[in-house]
């Protein structure tokens, strides 16, 4: 910013010379300021060219004010240069000796010539500028009016810096220089028009210069510019841009900027400048510039010219005069904002001086406390590092103290353990010891404890079995009680009738006796012998009644000692057809007794020694023969029988022996097959006992005999799965066998028979073999228990049927099986062999029958021992393959033939003694 100084009486002092404050009108600002101002110029501020055109406003710096009644001054100045000065000297020019020297020259007139610089004198030092002012200065003649100010207060109004380092002559001779002129300027063209040559005053001054004297004096200027040096002093003076404008003189005064003047207004011609023009046109011409009246009108018209312009410079003047109050005005705000912030400042530096003294305060005191800090702390550190030496050595003596402890404590601790461990070791012995033989008592204790629970799951599986009786003789007690009160109800219906027909009889009888009341006596007779009529009929049914029951008594008696006759183990011989001519050649089989159907002739080859083949026919004889063609239902014609003598309470035993697929399951289980047919027969038979006071409940199981061992064909999955072992139960007492653990289905419908055949064909054990591909491995027994009771006599009675389907008989070798199915078939040939043994023992009459041997005949005990039924169908194939495997069968089946086992019994018994059991 610029100096922030107000304004003062010292301001307005003379500056010294050279000083870049120039002086000041009264009451104008400086020229700084005035250079400062002029920024704030409206035109400054619209971006106005720096260099103005010819009608544009002079620049502010040109526009040091000066008040109204300095201009008159001026003017008055300038009419006393006229007056006093040029035109005296004009006058006396013609002897105006002029000495034109190049520099520092003088005219006679003692007026100092101004010095004239070429271009190439640009390079003048600022020393010799500032001299330069002062010289002219010094040859400038005080104002006798004393108006014009002092050159000292004059301020330069020193446009740039440029402009200040170009010599007087510069600034002098750049104007003059035609075409840096402007092309049309409103001095120009004023002095065009008014017969002024637009040839500044230097340029007039130079040409002043008198020829003589340029020839006789030789140039101390540069060559080529000393033509046009001016001598003269008015040019000097008046010259556009010769010299620095003297402060306070009209160039300033007029709004004449040196630089601006040298590039926008020429000065008006003055009478010297006529002399170039009369140096141009010759003697003539210098004649004529001594026409004093004729220079003095031009002088007039001259003044009269820059009268106006000088009124064109007042106006001007005035705007900015207007310009400069506004930037006053503005300076004078800027000032007090500026004395504000002063006393801000002020006050801000007073509190940094006192917050720094306080600063200062705490930086010794804080000195202070570092070093007390440091003095305790090196106090501190020395204690410390005694303190730590002290420790140092505790520690190491309690260390020692509290190793020498721990060893110690070690060793003793080792001891205590080893001892403890001694301790504990026999401690633990003892408890073993004691633990084993606790164990073994408990073991011991377990096991007699288990037989005690095996025995009273005996008992009660017993207890349950009889209750399970009791309750079936319960059962039977309803259904008889039922059976009774059906009767007794349709007795009592029949007595109803009886009473009606009665009745019907009594009001016949009634209108008798009306109708032989006449005839009493005769009425009376006939009445009494139609009652003794009624009487003996009513007899005779109840002897006819008595006489039935007692009849089927009799017939069950005869019908079970004819089979008794038979003989308790028959074998009969079935002979399947050939399926087809893809299973082979036919055997030769022969049935030679039509009649009886008891004999079997099976031919046979043998080679002898020599390889002749011979033919045998070899015989078999049994019960009966069944041929091909023979179906089931003949079959069941036979078995039917003992299937009655079940129902009357025996246990009946009926096999199928054979080879595998010679037709065993075919008879057995076969949709009309023994077990369907027996089951049906049971179920009629049932039913028709039931008119003689007989009532049956009957359930079955099926199991069979899988490797030498009892599995339920009803339940399936195997024990592995949790499935319960099966056991045989044998009450001697009744002549019965039960299976533990078996599923018994009560057939009370036909229906349930196909259910549970179907069943257990599915749950059996099959396996391939490659003499068939659905050979039963296995031996399947189907168990019917028939209980019946009767109501009438209090008969009851309990049989068993046993269906045995056995598993093939072929032989080892021909099976050709393997692994798993030779395991398989010796199983089923042991158990074949076991049957046969002790159909042989029973037949021997020997004390002990080997039933135990094998499963199948442990199941079978009481339906293969003496007082059972036992019926054998030995199974033929048809074929010449089989040949020797149906031998092998038909000897075997000779051999149980043969044996005669004991006599069948019946378990039938009175309810009252059954009851008497329990
Ligand atoms: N009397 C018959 N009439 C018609 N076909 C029969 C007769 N007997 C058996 N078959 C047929 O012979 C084949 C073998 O019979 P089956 O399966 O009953 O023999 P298997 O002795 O029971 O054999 P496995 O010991 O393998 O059980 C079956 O296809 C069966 O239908």
């Amino acid at each position: 910013m610029y100096p922030t100084k107000p304004h003062s009486a010292s301001s307005q002092r003379t500056p010294p010379i050279g000083s870049r404050k120039q002086f000041r009108c009264p009451g104008e600002v400086n020229t700084a300021s005035t250079l400062r101002l002029s920024t704030l110029h409206p035109l400054r501020r619209r971006g106005t060219s720096p260099v103005p055109s010819p009608r544009e406003d002079p620049p502010l710096f040109t526009t040091v004010s000066h008040p109204p009644t300095q201009t008159g001054a001026l003017l008055l100045s300038l009419s006393y240069l006229l007056v006093h000065f040029l035109i005296p000297r004009m006058r006396n020019g013609a002897n105006a000796n002029m000495d034109s020297t190049e520099n520092g020259g003088t005219f006679r007139s003692g007026i100092r010539a101004p010095r004239v610089h070429t271009s190439t004198t640009t390079t003048m030092a600022p020393s010799a500028y500032l001299q330069e002012i002062t010289n002219s200065d010094q040859n400038a003649r005080p104002h006798p009016s004393g108006i014009l100010p002092s050159k000292r207060t004059y301020n330069g109004a020193v446009p740039d810096r440029d402009a200040k380092r170009k010599t007087l002559a510069e600034r002098a001779g750049e104007p003059l220089a035609k075409s840096q002129l402007p092309a049309a300027t409103p001095s120009v063209s004023r002095m065009t028009g008014i017969g002024i040559k637009p040839t500044s005053i230097a340029s007039l001054a130079s040409t002043h210069q008198p020829p003589t004297t340029t020839s006789s004096r030789p140039p101390t200027t540069i060559p080529g510019t000393s033509r046009h040096a001016s001598t003269n002093s008015f040019s000097r003076t008046m010259g556009a841009g010769s010299r620095p404008p003297i402060s306070g003189r009209a160039p300033s005064s007029m709004g004449f900027n040196p630089s601006t003047t040298r590039t926008t207004r020429s000065r008006p011609a003055t009478a010297m400048s006529g002399r170039s023009a009369e140096e141009d046109g010759g003697p003539v011409d210098q004649k004529k510039s001594w026409d004093v009246d004729g220079r003095l009108h031009e002088f007039e018209t001259q003044f009269k010219e820059m009268k106006e312009a000088f009124d064109t410079t007042l106006t001007d003047r005035k705007a900015l005069e207007e310009a400069i109050q506004f930037a006053k005005n503005r300076s004078s705000d800027l000032e007090r904002e500026q004395q504000r912030l002063v006393d801000q400042t002020t006050q801000l530096q007073a509190q940094i001086n006192s917050l720094q003294n306080d600063n200062l305060s705490m930086q010794q005191e804080k000195q202070t406390l570092i070093l007390q800090f440091e003095g305790e702390r090196q106090k501190h550190k020395y204690e410390l590092q005694d303190k730590s030496r002290e420790h140092q050595h505790e520690v190491e003596e309690i260390k020692r103290g509290f190793k020498a402890e721990v060893e110690q404590m070690k060793w003793e601790h080792q001891q205590a353990l080893e001892a403890m461990e001694r301790k504990y070791r026999t401690e633990m012995k003892e408890q073993q010891a004691q633990n084993s033989k606790e164990l073994q008592e408990l073991r011991a204790k377990l096991g007699s404890e288990q037989e005690d629970m095996n025995l009273a799951v005996l008992r009660k599986d017993r207890e349950i079995q009889e209750l399970r009786s009791f309750m079936e003789g319960l059962k039977l007690d309803l259904d008889r009680e039922q059976t009774v009160k059906g009767n007794l109800q349709k007795k009592m219906a029949e007595m109803s009738t009886t009473n009606i027909t009665l009745e019907d009889r009594l009001r016949g009888l009634n209108a008798k006796i009306e109708f032989l009341e006449s005839d009493s006596k005769q009425q009376s007779d006939s009445f009494a012998h139609m009652e003794a009529r009624l009487q003996d009929a009513l007899r005779v049914a109840e002897e006819a009644r008595e006489k039935l029951i007692k009849e089927e008594t009799e017939r069950r008696v005869l019908f079970n000692k004819y089979q008794e006759l038979k003989g308790n183990i028959r074998v009969m011989c079935r002979v399947r057809p050939v399926l087809g001519s893809s299973e082979g050649n036919p055997a030769q089989i022969g049935f030679p007794d039509e009649k009886t159907s008891a004999q079997i002739d099976v031919t046979q080859e043998e080679k002898n020694s020599m390889g002749m083949v011979s033919r045998k026919v070899v015989p078999f004889e049994f019960d009966r023969v069944f041929a091909p063609a023979v179906h089931n239902e003949e079959i069941f014609g036979e078995i039917s029988q003992l299937v009655q003598s079940a129902l009357d309470g025996y246990n009946v035993c009926i096999f199928c022996y054979g080879q595998t697929g010679s037709g065993k399951t075919y008879t057995m289980s076969s949709p009309d097959g023994m077990i369907p047919r027996a089951t049906h027969m049971i179920y009629e038979t049932i039913t028709k006992l039931k008119e003689k006071s007989w009532t049956y409940t009957m359930e079955g199981s099926f199991v069979e005999v899988y490797n030498e061992e009892l599995h339920d064909l009803l339940t399936p999955g195997r024990e592995s799965d949790g499935k319960k072992r099966l056991e045989i139960r044998h009450d001697d007492s009744r002549k019965q066998t039960t299976v533990l653990n078996c599923k018994t289905v009560a057939l009370d419908s036909p229906d349930k028979v196909e259910m549970m055949l179907k069943q257990a064909q599915n749950n059996r054990s099959v396996a391939a073999t490659k003499a068939n591909e659905r050979s039963s491995r296995s031996h399947s027994v189907f168990i019917l228990k028939l209980v019946g009771e009767n109501s009438a006599t209090n008969e009851r009675c309990e049989g068993t049927l046993n269906l045995v389907d056995l598993a093939g008989s072929e032989r080892l070798k021909h099976s050709q099986a393997e692994g798993e199915r030779m395991r398989e078939t010796q199983n089923i040939n042991k158990s074949l062999a076991c049957l046969g043994d002790v159909i042989e023992a029973l037949g021997r009459g020997s004390g002990h029958v080997p039933y135990r041997n094998s499963k199948l005949t442990h199941l079978l005990q009481y339906s293969l021992s003496g007082n059972s039924k036992t019926l054998m169908f030995v199974m033929v194939s048809p074929l010449e393959a089989h040949l020797k495997e149906t031998i092998t069968s038909l000897r075997f089946a000779t051999k149980v033939h043969n044996t005669h086992i004991g006599t069948a019994k019946s378990t039938k018994k009175l309810v009252k003694d059954r009851a008497t059991d329990f």
